[in-house]
């Protein structure tokens, strides 16, 4: 993996050339963004356009009504501004939770879009995986110095990817599969618990693809 250096705080400094950046969805490695479309997911049955909608999403399990609004939009940017909107009656312990709720919502990702999401998590190889941001250097890493060679932050998001990179490593099928909804109180969906059927994009076209054969 590429040397990073570490800082207080938990921050970590990245040298910028050496990483795999996590910048614009339309770059080589856009489709590892929240912000991806083409890498739907089903919860409970629905349909969700991206993990970015599923995620704020979570942040309103008593507040079905505003869940079905962020999931509705089109796109992952205005599902996150419909989400801010309400930011505030976010679930109380949102803080604590966040990380393992990001975590869950990138391994269902995962396991519903499997071939193109773990080729494109197995092609970073073992570099360092860093979501470049502006403003926010908690999922990711701030621009800094002279020339912007160097990225600085928490980075959650880039480690919570290079943890699954590792996972499917070790254990692909495991990977693949179904994945139990977080283990934290009232995590519900729509009003719903998650129950999570195994609902592979993959094989489900695989499924179309095999009947329009015959
Ligand atoms: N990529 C990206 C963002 N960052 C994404 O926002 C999510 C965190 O949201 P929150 O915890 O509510 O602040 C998480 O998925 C992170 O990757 N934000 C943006 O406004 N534009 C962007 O292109």
């Amino acid at each position: 993996m590429t040397p990073r250096t570490e800082t207080p705080q938990n921050f970590r400094m990245y040298v910028r050339a050496e990483v795999v950046v996590v910048h614009k969805t339309r770059e080589t490695f856009g489709g590892l963004s929240n912000m991806a479309p083409g890498f739907p997911i089903r919860i409970n049955g629905v349909r969700i356009a991206t993990s970015e909608a599923l995620y704020q999403a979570c942040r309103f399990p008593h507040l079905p009504n505003v869940q079905r609004e962020i999931i509705e939009q089109h796109s992952p940017m205005t599902a996150k501004m419909k989400s801010k909107s309400h930011r505030e009656d976010s679930r109380e312990d949102w803080d604590q939770v966040r990380t393992k709720i990001m975590r869950w919502c990138l391994r269902v990702k995962l396991s519903q879009n499997f071939e193109e999401f773990s080729r494109l998590l197995l092609s970073t190889k073992d570099r360092s995986i860093v979501e470049q941001s502006s403003k926010d250097d908690y999922w990711g890493a701030k621009l800094m110095g002279v020339a912007h060679e160097t990225l600085i932050g928490r980075n959650i998001l880039g480690r919570l990817l290079m943890e699954l990179r590792e996972e499917i490593k070790n254990d692909a099928v495991g990977a693949r599969q179904a994945v139990s909804p977080p283990n934290i109180p009232n995590f519900l969906f729509l009003g719903e618990k998650v129950v999570l059927q195994k609902e592979d994009r993959d094989s489900e076209d695989l499924a179309v693809r095999q009947t329009d054969l015959l």
